[in-house]
């Protein structure tokens, strides 16, 4: 299903930036230097497409194929196979990277902070598309690190490749689109758009490995997509607590490094050694303990001598950390914080951010306690 009705145009001769506009129509475009956004339907929202790769950028050998596959697909040729927007929306985009998201490092979540910072004021949404491992991690990043105001950030993927029989990409990105392009999505901040469903980027969590139906979000959906109509349940909202970092580069950096943080995860007859084998590495640990913050006595016990922030999240996908859960110092105030309702991966997020602000540990409890922990 090609899209013949719009006009690719590129604008910057920089291939390895690749930044193209589609417009609607096929008028006469008069080119401005490089790197400047056209438009001739000013009254038209703008909308700026980011890609990064992931299953909906990705390629198999045959039509059932849906595993084993490899991402080789342009933001360009994605756009290609979704229906004419051209009359609901302007379109730039832009590939910042084109990768599976397991492979997503500090520099490549910078290039994608960068390339929504430097969109914000010039657009009227943002679209990302992104593989769906970490989708929910970029996701919460960006919440965390962007003052969106009212402008709609829409994170999307796909479960199938795009050489599949029913391959579910396209129309996800369609529907991302314009529910970007929807002014009923502005002041909602980072959303993920997947599956017919609206969901918060703040909360949502992957949760089945291999289902179209992959995203799951206990705070609730949002809204919903049905044949082109954007269904919101509430009125625009943001997440409560949201903790909003400046990132800030160090002096003649070109890229962010954030201190560095490990996940353990607990289970039976845990050892304490385990700790002693990662603690000189990282600046900080999250676990992600049994139940609402079970762990053997021992490794409590380890994990409070540490003279670093260490965060219990939690194994179950659901629930959260409650701070009475949280084992006591025999003296003096605690380096253990409760997750409150976030996963072990946004936990190891959130406290990279508090840790390259340099906050101390009590700051960085009261930024668990927007979502209820500390
Ligand atoms: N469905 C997907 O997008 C999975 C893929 N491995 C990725 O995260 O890039």
């Amino acid at each position: 299903m090609v899209n013949d009705s719009l006009e690719i145009t590129t604008i910057c001769d920089d291939v390895g930036h690749s930044k193209f506009t589609i417009e609607s129509g096929s008028s006469e475009i008069e080119r401005p230097a490089c790197g400047t956004p056209i438009y001739q339907h000013r009254s038209l929202p703008r909308i700026k497409i980011l890609g990064t790769g992931g299953t909906i950028a990705s390629k198999g050998t045959d039509s059932s194929q849906t595993a084993g596959y490899h991402v080789d697909l342009t933001i360009e040729e994605l756009l290609d196979c979704i229906p004419d927007i051209s009359s609901v929306c302007e379109l730039e985009y832009e590939q910042l990277c084109n990768v599976d998201s397991k492979d997503l490092n500090e520099e490549l979540l910078f290039k994608i902070y960068k390339g929504v910072t430097d969109s914000l004021q010039t657009f009227d949404g943002i679209v990302i598309t992104h593989g769906t491992d970490t989708l929910s991690e970029t996701a919460f990043f960006i919440e965390s690190s962007v003052d969106t105001g009212e402008l709609p950030i829409v994170f999307v993927g796909s479960m199938r490749p795009s050489t599949s029989v029913s391959a579910d990409g396209p129309m996800n990105l369609y529907q991302a689109i314009l529910i970007a392009a929807n002014p009923k999505s502005r002041g909602r901040g980072v959303l993920v758009s997947l599956n017919d469903q609206i969901s918060a980027g703040y909360y949502i969590t992957k949760t089945n490995a291999n289902s179209l139906d992959s995203f799951n979000v206990r705070q609730g959906y949002l809204g919903n997509f049905v044949n082109n109509e954007v269904h919101y349940y509430y009125p625009p909202v943001k997440p409560q607590g949201c903790h909003k970092f400046k990132l800030k580069l160090a002096p003649g950096a070109t890229t962010l490094k954030f201190p560095p943080v490990c996940i353990l995860y607990g289970h039976q007859a845990m050892s304490p050694d385990l700790i002693d084998l990662v603690v000189d590495h990282y600046d900080g640990i999250v676990i992600a303990t049994m139940g609402a913050g079970s762990l053997p006595n021992e490794v409590n016990q380890k994990l409070l001598s540490l003279n670093k922030p260490v965060i219990y999240s939690k194994r179950s996908m659901d629930g959260m950390i409650p701070t009475a859960n949280l084992p006591k110092p025999l003296a003096g105030t605690s380096n253990i914080i409760a997750s409150g309702y976030l996963n072990p991966e946004k936990s190891r997020i959130l406290l990279q951010l508090a840790l390259a602000e340099n906050y101390c540990m009590e700051e960085t409890r009261r930024v668990f306690r927007g979502v209820y922990g500390g």
